[in-house]
């Protein structure tokens, strides 16, 4: 980021970065732009900051050198136009502005370094066959068809029952990814190759990571209903980790989609689970399905 002192073109305090190509207001966006300064009586929408007052007046040192004609006029002189909010940037962001921005900064340095399988040609990419084949095994088509061929084919009521709500968990977690997915538009991974298996329109947007949400979904729906040997239990964890770790790799995700998509997930099967449908609660949902 520019210093401000350097890039002085006029008043002093509030820092607006105004540029023609980057992204709005964003510092890592700053590359060639041009910073203007903008007193912050001026950028604050309504009444005077007492504390940007007491700078303006005495404690700036910009202000105090007297090298600014604007600042120097007076208040006579009527203020410049306020730029437009998405053109500003806060001098002294909040604690949790420079944490997020950090975090941001971490996820996609890491991402960038995870994305191994993200071409043929990358450095692990004789396994991207491999991880391909993980992320089918993770889609929702699959999971779908499955779950619906199992509840035509299930003679119990028991099995209907935790196939229905098995339904119900992956119908749910479609809805949810894509409303999110389409709230949040956070674009995929730039080193990412769009070559995925059947998509919704939602999915060019990467947030959260709808594999890591069936990953967790899932093995916390078979962990809790079907009785399997320690090994296998094992295995379940161990695929869901795996997939979340292949979204990154293949390039198609970055780290924080695949762990929010793990904390989503995993709050779904809560949801499932209390809002768990019997023949007690949904009655006419399941004479429905025995009629078919
Ligand atoms: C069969 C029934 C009852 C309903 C069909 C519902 C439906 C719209 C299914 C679409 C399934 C589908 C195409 C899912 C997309 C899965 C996918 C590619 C997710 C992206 O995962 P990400 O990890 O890259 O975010």
């Amino acid at each position: 980021m520019p210093s401000p002192r350097r890039s002085v073109e006029g008043r002093p305090l509030g820092v607006s970065a105004s540029s023609s190509s980057g992204s709005p207001g964003s510092p890592a966006h700053g590359g060639g732009s041009r910073f203007e300064f903008q007193s912050l009586l001026s950028s604050r929408a309504t009444g005077v900051d007492p504390a940007c007052a007491r700078l303006r007046a005495s404690e700036s040192p910009v202000h105090c050198r007297g090298s600014f004609p604007q600042a120097a006029a007076g208040p006579s002189q009527a203020p410049p136009p306020p730029l437009p909010e998405e053109d500003r940037m806060d001098l002294n962001p909040s604690f949790l502005g420079i944490a997020l921005r950090s975090l941001l900064a971490i996820d996609l340095w890491l991402s960038k370094k995870l994305g191994v399988c993200a071409g043929e040609s990358s450095s692990w990419g004789s396994v991207r066959p491999l991880m391909k084949l993980l992320e089918i095994s993770g889609h929702g088509i699959p999971w779908l068809v499955g779950t619906l061929y199992c509840l035509c084919r299930s003679d119990s009521w028991a099995g209907r029952e935790v196939l229905m709500n098995l339904l119900f968990a992956l119908l749910l977690d479609l809805l949810l990814v894509a409303l999110i997915k389409g709230l949040v538009r956070r674009r995929r991974p730039a080193h990412n190759q769009m070559d995925m298996f059947v998509t919704l329109s939602v999915d060019k947007y990467s947030f959260p990571s709808g594999h890591a949400t069936r990953a967790a979904l899932m093995s916390r729906f078979i962990l809790n209903h079907l009785v399997l040997a320690i090994p296998l239990r094992v295995l379940v964890v161990l695929w869901a980790f795996v997939l979340g770790l292949s979204r990154v790799m293949l390039g198609r995700h970055n780290v924080t989609d695949v762990a929010f998509g793990f904390f989503l997930g995993y709050m779904q099967y809560s949801i499932v689970d209390y809002c768990w449908l019997s023949p007690h609660n949904a009655p006419v949902l399941f004479l429905l399905w025995s009629q078919q």
